[in-house]
């Protein structure tokens, strides 16, 4: 369990977490969403100490990292994959972290066994593709058996097959009852991993909510309706109050209008009417509707700047 209270981090000028509250829950995936430079990576290294909030607080499982007598039994944290001695070994590696932990060599042969690394184990960590560094990463994370798991961007970068492993790992993780943490700026990979969704905008919570409401949210209302006489419809549904856009010669994009009105209303003008749709919207629709005003640069801002 991870909770945030008025968690706040300033860099001189620039508040980069503003007063943030939020609680990720045990046995659940949480995905923690937001555009570049929304705050995650501060909010992350809030959580495991490796940063101090200007103001507010992080506790997880009950106190802040710091007062934990044992830290790694309760929070494994992938924050950089690539934080690896090249020259070792994966198994040396994860033999240096659990020597300097109390943890005995038995459990880094099971965190081997358990993330796939037999195999190469033993070869140089430094000769790994991204998808094994990963793999070690999270390996190492599972040392101390956390009950809390934090992971930065752990499928930056990785081929189909590497995030469908990491994607049914966390899973599991999180069924065995832990509380898994991730940060992406990719909203369809969430939406296949999480159960909950944070959104983050300008260091400000903007949505924190189960996955399947996001997606509720997101394209709520939008009817798509095919007619043969489709410009005559547009303009009764548009008497009607909807916002009607013409998408193909016989079809037409009605949103403010539910499906039922919209059959109703052309029944009572005689028009048939071939089908008519509610479209669920994507989660990236949703991402990019809750995130239009938070992202840092827009692309326009960033022209109009280039301009000047
Ligand atoms: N050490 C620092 N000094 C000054 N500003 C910082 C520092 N670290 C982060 N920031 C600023 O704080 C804001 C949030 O950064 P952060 O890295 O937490 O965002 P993020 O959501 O993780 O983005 P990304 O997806 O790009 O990693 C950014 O504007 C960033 O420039």
């Amino acid at each position: 369990m991870i909770e945030a209270h008025s968690l706040t981090k300033r860099y001189g000028a620039k508040t980069a977490v503003d007063a943030i509250d939020f609680t990720v829950r045990p046995g659940l995936v949480t995905g923690f969403l937001g555009p570049n430079g929304a705050g995650k990576s501060t909010t992350m290294r809030m959580i495991v100490g490796l940063d101090r909030p200007s103001d507010g607080s992080v506790t997880v499982n009950g106190k802040p990292y710091a007062q934990h007598r044992a830290p790694r039994h309760q929070v494994g944290a992938l924050l950089d994959a690539r934080a690896v001695h090249p020259g070792r070994s994966a198994r040396n590696h994860l033999l240096a972290i659990a020597a300097t932990h109390r943890i005995g060599k038995k459990r880094v042969d099971e965190v081997i066994g358990i993330t796939g690394l037999e195999s190469v184990a033993r070869q140089r960590a430094g000769g790994f593709s991204l998808g094994m560094g990963q793999r070690l990463g999270l390996a190492a994370a599972l040392l101390g058996d956390p009950a809390t798991l934090i992971l930065d961007e752990p499928v930056n970068g990785l081929d189909p097959e590497g995030v469908a492993w990491v994607r049914v790992f966390l899973r599991s993780l999180a069924a065995e009852g832990r509380t898994v943490f991730l940060s992406s700026h990719l909203m369809s990979e969430m939406a296949q991993t999480a159960d909950h969704i944070i959104v983050l905008g300008r260091g400000r919570v903007v949505a924190d909510a189960p996955v399947g409401e996001i997606l509720a949210g997101a394209g709520a209302g939008t009817v798509r309706v095919r007619s043969p006489r489709a410009e005559q419809l547009a303009g009764i549904l548009e008497t009607e109050g909807g916002a009607v856009t013409l998408v193909e010669s016989d079809v037409l994009s009605v949103t403010g209008i539910d499906a039922e009105r919209i059959a109703e209303l052309a029944a009572a003008a005689g028009v048939v009417v071939y089908e008519l749709t509610p479209i669920a919207g994507s989660l990236e629709d949703a991402y990019m509707a809750l995130t239009r005003d938070e992202v840092e640069y827009h692309t326009t801002q960033t022209l109009a700047e280039e301009n000047r």
